[in-house]
């Protein structure tokens, strides 16, 4: 990507607070229109790239730009930015109308113009109804919508949201999402969305920033990042999946692969360094195990099928290997699966396009 395409530009960004090194080496380019999610776990330094976009932070070292320009010194009300916070912040004492209308008569436009920007805000994010509501009348969600349509109606270029969603229950939180893709179809503004959750992140995003330890871990789409986790952190974080320890071993056509106690053999990506004889972990996602052998899923082993949880449209099968490892096969509601028997053995089938495997004591 060139910068010019580029609305952020982050380069070899570092944050220092004090002497803890919170963010290190970032490098991130945010396309005009995106939706970017900051992803990783509590303390991973979601909040302070966030914060350093912002404005409400400075840069320890590296360089951080806005549209084409250096953001050193550029205080976060004159960076062409809003920001949605988890407790919206809303005023209780106006309605929803003047909470949209807010930021538009502090900067004194025309009484007409601020008029159809806040009508056409609040018909985007369906709340004309409630315009003369309070905003202890209304919903969490309704709530969401007024901070979102209050941010928006500024017109930024960058729209960021921390966490946005983190007070609402789970259902409104996927309706939320879909509101949000909606919203932002509608408008083209472009989103930096932090969160833990990694749903969130998948449904949301064009891209996924994912960070560890105060770097970023991998950039991609969420198909992409699903699919080929670069790392064995990665693979972990988003989704689930089935680990086996192993050890690499030379194949008999040259090419390297791994070996299982049980003798069961994984061949696949190696997306880091492995050399023979390494301790390793072979990652499958549980529903990339079958029961039935195919062209494809030709690699396999015996297992005991233990446990059965039924969670509606899809079971996980808890199966037992014979060495005693247990791991977890997803199959989907109508699809024919052996009884659960902990003494019946079955054959589980897998591809090594299915299979990564990553260095033992890297995450
Ligand atoms: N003002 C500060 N002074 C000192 N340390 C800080 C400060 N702000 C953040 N940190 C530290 O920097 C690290 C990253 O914090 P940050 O809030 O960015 O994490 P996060 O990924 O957003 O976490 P969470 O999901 O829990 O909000 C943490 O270890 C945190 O304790």
């Amino acid at each position: 990507m060139t910068t010019a395409d580029s609305i952020i530009s982050i380069a070899n960004v570092g944050k220092k607070f004090g002497t803890y090194q919170a963010l290190h080496g970032i490098d991130l380019e945010v396309r005009k229109g995106e939706i970017v999610t900051l992803l990783g776990p509590s303390g991973c330094g979601k909040t302070t790239l966030m914060r350093l976009i912002a404005g409400f932070e400075d840069v320890t070292s590296g360089n951080l730009r806005i549209g084409g320009k250096d953001m050193v010194g550029v205080p976060p009300e004159k960076r062409p930015i809003n920001m949605v916070f988890q407790r919206y912040a809303l005023f209780p004492h106006l309605d929803v109308y003047e909470n949209v209308a807010y930021g538009l008569r502090v900067r004194r436009l025309p009484a007409a113009e601020i008029e159809s920007k806040v009508r056409r805000m609040l018909d985007i994010v369906q709340l004309s109804q409630l315009s003369q509501r309070y905003i202890n009348e209304l919903s969490g969600g309704q709530c969401q919508r007024v901070a979102l349509a209050r941010a928006l109606v500024n017109e930024p270029q960058v729209l960021l949201m921390d966490e946005p969603l983190a007070a609402l229950d789970l259902k409104i939180r996927q309706t939320m999402l879909e509101e949000m893709k909606r919203i932002h179809a509608a408008t083209g503004t472009t989103f930096i969305y932090v969160t833990h959750d990694q749903d969130e992140a998948m449904i949301l995003s064009d891209r996924i920033v994912l960070l560890n330890k105060g770097e970023v871990v991998q950039i991609d789409e969420p198909h992409q990042m699903y699919a080929e986790p670069k790392s064995l952190f990665a693979a972990k974080f988003l989704g689930e999946t089935n680990l086996f320890p192993v050890r690499m071993v030379a194949m008999a056509d040259g090419s390297s692969g791994s070996v299982h106690a049980t003798g069961a053999v994984f061949t696949g990506k190696q997306p880091q360094p492995l050399k023979e004889g390494d301790s390793a972990l072979a990652s499958i996602r549980p529903e990339a195990l079958y029961f039935a052998a195919s062209e494809r899923h030709r690699q396999s082993f015996k297992a005991r099928i233990t446990d059965e949880l039924f969670i509606g449209s899809r079971s996980f099968l808890t199966a037992q290997l014979t060495n005693g490892d247990r791991f977890r096969i997803q199959i989907q509601r109508g699809t024919a699966c052996p009884p659960v028997s902990p003494e019946a053995q079955v054959d589980v089938f897998w591809s090594p396009e299915d299979v990564s495997i990553y260095p033992a004591a890297l995450t």
